[in-house]
């Protein structure tokens, strides 16, 4: 079984179709990129998988259990974890304690646990430091684990955002253009990481991208949206030449 299926989903917003009929699945351990053209409905879909669109149609089904209808935080519980385009860190905490709000779903002492600082709450705290330990250790930001994120260069800001998504250790990971406003190298070191997060931790992935090249060199399946609708969807050999994803993206070409 794919460990996420999409079947049939559909979204509109007053007459603007975002989403049409979009079935396809996600296999455990992929690196799989959804591209499309500006309005393809990209975000929409990552919507529907968090569970922020209550009006979706169609199944979202992780591990068989339908996702519809299921709130965002209990999505986010049941292994979903989301790297926005646009940081959703906390500018003033430092690298350290935006990772630890990383875990707060998992948290399981309760406040009456946390405020009388109970054996359980004790070695719950431990075990979430020891997490955002190895999370700094595998993004390498051991020398930026005091600072406050504000004074952060934006490179390492999305570093942090990834690990935060990845302090929730979660079974998908939805990376919301995760190189958007990185340069060249900044780029590279994020194709790396993710990476190095399929073949070491096995996380499996759904991506986002706009830059066709980066898509194309990482994913092991691409699934390509336009205007709502799924237009192809494969390992990236298979899309390379592909007329309809290439006039998809007015003058684009993917490259080899
Ligand atoms: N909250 C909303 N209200 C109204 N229309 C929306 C809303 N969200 C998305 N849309 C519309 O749905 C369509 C798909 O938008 P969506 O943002 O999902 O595309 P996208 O592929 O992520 O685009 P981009 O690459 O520009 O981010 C667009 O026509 C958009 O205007």
């Amino acid at each position: 079984m794919a460990l996420l299926e999409l079947d049939n989903v559909g979204l509109s917003f007053s007459g603007v179709r975002a989403l049409d009929g979009v079935t396809f699945s996600i296999e455990a351990g992929a690196l799989h990129a959804v591209i499309g053209p500006n309005g393809a409905g990209k975000s929409s879909l990552f919507n529907c998988i968090s569970g922020i669109h209550r009006h979706m149609e169609g199944q979202v089904r992780l591990e068989g259990k339908e996702l519809r209808g299921v709130e965002p935080t209990e999505i986010a519980r049941l292994g979903v974890a989301r790297m926005f385009q646009n940081l959703a860190l906390f500018e003033h905490l430092t690298v350290l304690e935006n990772l630890l709000l990383g875990r707060h779903q998992r948290y399981t002492s309760g406040l009456l646990g946390n405020l009388f600082w109970t054996r359980t709450a004790r070695a719950e705290e431990v075990r979430h430091r020891e997490k955002a330990e190895e999370v700094i250790d595998f993004l390498n930001l051991e020398h930026f684990r005091w600072m406050p994120v504000a004074v952060l260069p934006y490179g390492i800001r999305k570093r942090v955002e990834l690990g935060r998504a990845l302090c929730m250790e979660p079974k998908l990971l939805l990376l919301d253009e995760p190189t958007a406003g990185l340069n060249q190298e900044e780029t590279e070191d994020m194709a790396n990481y993710l990476m190095d997060l399929r073949h070491e931790l096995g996380v499996t992935q759904v991506l986002i991208g706009h830059e066709l090249r980066f898509v194309m060199d990482l994913a092991t399946q691409v699934t390509v949206l336009d205007r709502g609708r799924v237009i192809a969807n494969g390992p990236p050999s298979t899309l390379r030449n592909d007329t309809r994803v290439l006039s998809a993206y007015v003058g684009g070409t993917v490259a080899a």
